[in-house]
C-alpha cells in the first residue's frame, strides 16, 4: 500500500483498518504451561479507535481521592496488611474472559479469538529463545511471521484527526471533566497536522509491524531487520532464534556525540535530593565496611574526581554511600534502592577506581579482547545508557567502555570491541553471541555487574546468566566481584537467593552483602501516585483528557502489549498529540529515534511497553500514565520510577480496570501506603473483596535486608526445573525483543 493510503488506514470506517486486528488474534490467556506466566491482556482490542467506542459512562471515578493525610493512609495500610493482604504469588496472572467481547463484537467491536494457532506457533518459536520458558498460550505473538500480518499503521504525515474517531470526543467536555489532575493546562497541540511535530507513521511497512516516529527513516528490503532482538540474520547466539532467519540486521547506531559538553550533559538534582539522607538504609551480612559520607572519603583518583564534578555530582546518594565502600573493599553486593537514586554510579565509580588503581591493559586493537568488567542489563536502551555513564566517568582515562546490543549489525559490535574493551556493556543475547564468536575472552573479568538484577535472574534471562557464569574462561565467583543492583527484589527471587537452592551461591561469594535503601521494592516517594478506576472502554477518552491537561510536559504512557502501543500512539496522533512509541516490534533504529524525539521534547508523549519500564533515565519526564497496569507490582514500581528521579518530583496516574486489575489491588495499596500516598476507598474495597488468605503485605519482598533473609527462606523456594523463579516475573511477551 502506498503512502497515499495512510489516511485510509487510520480512518476507522475504512475497511482496511479492521483486518489488521482481525489477523492479530489473541489467545485467551490461559496458562498452558508449567510456569506462572502473565498472559497478555486481550483487552487491547477494546481500545481500538471506533466511532461507537467512546462511551461516556464509566468515566474515572469521580471520587476525591486526595486529602487523606499520610498518617491516615499509613494507618489504613497497616490495618489492611493486618487484615490479611499479602504476598499472593498468583498475582502474576492477569485473567480475563473473552466472552466479554462478544457483545461488543456484535455491535461493531472486534471479536477476540481465544486461540490463534499461527500466533501461538510463532510465539512458541520466538519464546524458545529464552530456553523454552515460554507460555504457548500467551497472546501477544511476536516474530517475523506475525509481523507479516501487521504493519499497517501508516504515516500521519499530512494531518491527523480528519475523520478520526476520536474527533467524536467532546474536547470541551473533557476539559471540564478533568477535574484538574494536573495544574498546567494547554489546548490540544497545534501543528500536528503537518507531520512536523507529531508522530509520523511508516509509510512503507506493509510487510512489517508498527509505525514509525517523526523523522524516522524507513528502510525496506532485505537490509532491514524485523525489529526483533537477536532474531535477525542469525545474529543471535540462541539457536532457536536462528531458525527464524530473517533479513540481516544492518543497523549501525550513530555514534554518540564526542564533545565534552555532551559527554557530561546532565540534569539537575531536584528539590528532594537532600531528603534522600533521611531514608533508612540497612546492610545485611558480615563485616560490612562503614558507609562514606562524601566523595572525598572514597579517595578516588584525580581524573575520576574531576569527572564526578563535571557530571554535577556533589553529594552521594544513599545507595552510593553504602555501595561504594563495599565494592572498594572487594565485596560482592546485592543492592536494592529506589528508582532514580543513582545506582549506576554506585557500581561504576568503585569499579573504575579499582581499574585506575590496579591498571588495565590499555585499549588497543586486538582480535580477542579481554575486558575487566562486564555489565549486563535487560534492554538495549538501558545498556546504552549505562555505557554513556561509563564513558562519562572514564573520560580522560585509559579505560575504554564499549556497548553492544541486539538489533544492530553484529559486525558493528565486533568492530567496537576489537578496538579495545575494558568495560563491556551488553544485553545478554548479544553478549553470548560475541563470546561464541570468540571476540571476547573472559579470563580477565574481575567485575560482573547485573543491573536490574531481579530481571536478569528471572526465568527470562536467568538461564543466560547461568550460561555466562559457566562460560569457559569466566573466573569463578571467588575470583571475580559480582554486583547486583535493582529497585526491586521480588520475594520469589529472594527465596531463590536464600533458600537451600541458593541461587545466590551460584553467582555470589558466600559473604556477599545486601544493601537495602528504604523499603525493598518500594516506590520512589517523589512520585505522586494517583490510581483512577477506569474501565477499558473509557481509557482512551480519559487518556486524552489527561494529556490535554498535562500540556507538553514529557509523559510516558505504558500499555501492556506492542500492538496496543502502536494503536494508542496512532490514536493520540489522530488526536493531535505529538506522540511516538517504543516497543519490541519496532526496529532498533526506530526505537532509538523514538527515544531521541522524546528526550528532545519533539514528541512529548512516549507510548511504551514494559521494554521502557526499567532503568531509563530521561530528563524531565514529569508524568507516567499506566494506561494498562502491569501484571506485577514490581513492574509498576519500575514504570512509575521513570519520573521523580534524582530528587525531582513526578506524577504517576494509573488506570485501574476492575475487570482485569483486581489482583493488583492489595499490592498496590501496600506500595501506595509505603510511599505515603493516598489510597482510594474504592481500591480498598476491591482489595478486601479480593482478599487472599495468607496475604502478608505485598506480592513481593518488603523485608529490610537487616533482617537477614538468608535465614528466612531456607528451603521454601518454588522453582522451575532450571532453578529459576517462575512467578512474579515480568510479562515475557516482550522479552525476546529486549536484547
Ligand atoms: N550523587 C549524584 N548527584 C547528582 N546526580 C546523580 C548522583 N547520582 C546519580 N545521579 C543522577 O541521577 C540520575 C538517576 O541515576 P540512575 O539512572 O543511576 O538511577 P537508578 O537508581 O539506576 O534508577 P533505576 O532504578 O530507574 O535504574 C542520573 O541522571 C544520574 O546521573
Amino acid at each position: 500500500m502506498g503512502d497515499e493510503d495512510w489516511e485510509a488506514e487510520i480512518n476507522p470506517h475504512m475497511s482496511s483498518y479492521v483486518p489488521i486486528f482481525e489477523k492479530d488474534r489473541y489467545s485467551s490467556g490461559e496458562n498452558g504451561d508449567n510456569f506462572n506466566m502473565a498472559p497478555t491482556s486481550s483487552s487491547e482490542t477494546d481500545d481500538r479507535p471506533r466511532r461507537d467506542h467512546f462511551m461516556k459512562s464509566g468515566f474515572a471515578s469521580g471520587r476525591n481521592f486526595g486529602n487523606r493525610d499520610a498518617g491516615e493512609s499509613n494507618k489504613r495500610g497497616n490495618t489492611s496488611a493486618m487484615g490479611g493482604f499479602g504476598a499472593g504469588r498468583s498475582f502474576g496472572y492477569r485473567g480475563f474472559s473473552n466472552s466479554k467481547f462478544e457483545d461488543g463484537d456484535s455491535s461493531g467491536f472486534w471479536r477476540e479469538s481465544s486461540n490463534d494457532c499461527e500466533d501461538n506457533q510463532t510465539r512458541n518459536r520466538g519464546f524458545s529463545k529464552r530456553g523454552g520458558y515460554r507460555d504457548g498460550s500467551n497472546s501477544d505473538a511476536s516474530g517475523p511471521t506475525r509481523r507479516g500480518g501487521r504493519g499497517s499503521f501508516r504515516g500521519c504525515h499530512g494531518g491527523f484527526g480528519q475523520g478520526s474517531p476520536s474527533n467524536e470526543l467532546d474536547q470541551d467536555k473533557c476539559m471540564q471533566r478533568t477535574g484538574g489532575l494536573f495544574g498546567s493546562r494547554r489546548p490540544a497541540l497545534s501543528g500536528t497536522g503537518n507531520g512536523d511535530t507529531s508522530q509520523s507513521r511508516s509509510g512503507s511497512g506493509s510487510g512489517r509491524g508498527g509505525y514509525k516516529g517523526l523523522n524516522e527513516e524507513v528502510v525496506t528490503g532485505s537490509g532491514k531487520n524485523s525489529g526483533k532482538s537477536e532474531a535477525e540474520g542469525g545474529e543471535s547466539g540462541d539457536t532457536q532464534v536462528k531458525t527464524l532467519k530473517g533479513p540481516k540486521v544492518t543497523y549501525i547506531p550513530p555514534p554518540p556525540p564526542e564533545d565534552e559538553d555532551s559527554i557530561f550533559a546532565h540534569y539537575q538534582t531536584g528539590i528532594n535530593f537532600d531528603k534522600y539522607d533521611t531514608i533508612l538504609v540497612e546492610v545485611s551480612g558480615h563485616d560490612a565496611p562503614p558507609a562514606i559520607l562524601t566523595f572525598e572519603e572514597a579517595n578516588l583518583c584525580q581524573t575520576l574526581s574531576n569527572n564526578i564534578a563535571k557530571a554535577g555530582y556533589t553529594k552521594l546518594t544513599p545507595v552510593q554511600k553504602y555501595s561504594i565502600p563495599i565494592i572498594l573493599a572487594g565485596r560482592d553486593l546485592m543492592a536494592c534502592a529506589q528508582t532514580g537514586s543513582g545506582k549506576t554510579a554506585a557500581f561504576l565509580l568503585p569499579i573504575l577506581a579499582h581499574m585506575m588503581r590496579d591498571g588495565v591493559t590499555a585499549s588497543r586493537f586486538k582480535e580477542l579482547q579481554e575486558p575487566e568488567c562486564i555489565i549486563v542489563a535487560p534492554t538495549r536502551e538501558l545498556v546504552n545508557q549505562i555505557y554513556l555513564e561509563a564513558r562519562k566517568f572514564s573520560f580522560g582515562t585509559c579505560v575504554r567502555a564499549v556497548v553492544i546490543y541486539g538489533g544492530t549489525q553484529l559486525g558493528h559490535s565486533i568492530r567496537q570491541i576489537v578496538q579495545g574493551c575494558n568495560i563491556l556493556c551488553a544485553t545478554p543475547g548479544r553478549l553470548m553471541d560475541i563470546i561464541g564468536k570468540e571476540k571476547i575472552g573472559l579470563k580477565q573479568i574481575k567485575y560482573l555487574v547485573l543491573d536490574e538484577a531481579d530481571r536478569m535472574l528471572d526465568m527470562g534471562f536467568g538461564p543466560e546468566m547461568k550460561k555466562l557464569i559457566s562460560c569457559p574462561g569466566m573466573p569463578s565467583k571467588e575470583q571475580r566481584q559480582t554486583l547486583m543492583f535493582s529497585a526491586t527484589f521480588p520475594e520469589e527471587i529472594q527465596r531463590l537467593f536464600h533458600s537451600s537452592l541458593r541461587l545466590a551461591a551460584e553467582f555470589l561469594k558466600s559473604n556477599y552483602l545486601f544493601v537495602a535503601v528504604g523499603q525493598v521494592g518500594g516506590a520512589c516517594r517523589d512520585v505522586q501516585q494517583t490510581v483512577l478506576q477506569v474501565g477499558q472502554f473509557s481509557k482512551r477518552e480519559k487518556l486524552v483528557e489527561i494529556l490535554r491537561n498535562i500540556g507538553d510536559e514529557r509523559t510516558m504512557v505504558f500499555v501492556e502489549t506492542k500492538k496496543k502501543a502502536d494503536f494508542i500512539a496512532t490514536f493520540l496522533c489522530q488526536e493531535k498529540i505529538s506522540t511516538t512509541s517504543i516497543h519490541g516490534d519496532r526496529e532498533q533504529r526506530e526505537r532509538e529515534q523514538a527515544l531521541g524525539d522524546f528526550r528532545s521534547g519533539k514528541c512529548p508523549v512516549l507510548v511504551a511497553t514494559s521494554v521502557a519500564a526499567r532503568g531509563l533515565d530521561i530528563e524531565n519526564v514529569q508524568h507516567v500514565i499506566n494506561f494498562d497496569l502491569p501484571s506485577t507490582i514490581d513492574e509498576y514500581v519500575h514504570r512509575i520510577g521513570r519520573t521523580g528521579r534524582c530528587g525531582n518530583t513526578g506524577r504517576a496516574i494509573s488506570f485501574f480496570d476492575p475487570e482485569s486489575d483486581n489482583h493488583l489491588a492489595q499490592p498496590l495499596i501496600k506500595v501506595l501506603t509505603d510511599a505515603q500516598q493516598d489510597v482510594p476507598a474504592w481500591l480498598e474495597e476491591i482489595a478486601f473483596s479480593a482478599y487472599i488468605p495468607g496475604f502478608s503485605g505485598s506480592t513481593r519482598g518488603s523485608v529490610f535486608a537487616s533482617v537477614d533473609t538468608r535465614k528466612n527462606y531456607q528451603g521454601k523456594s518454588t522453582l522451575n526445573t532450571a532453578g529459576f523463579s517462575s512467578s512474579q516475573m515480568s510479562n515475557p511477551v516482550d522479552d525476546e525483543s529486549w536484547d
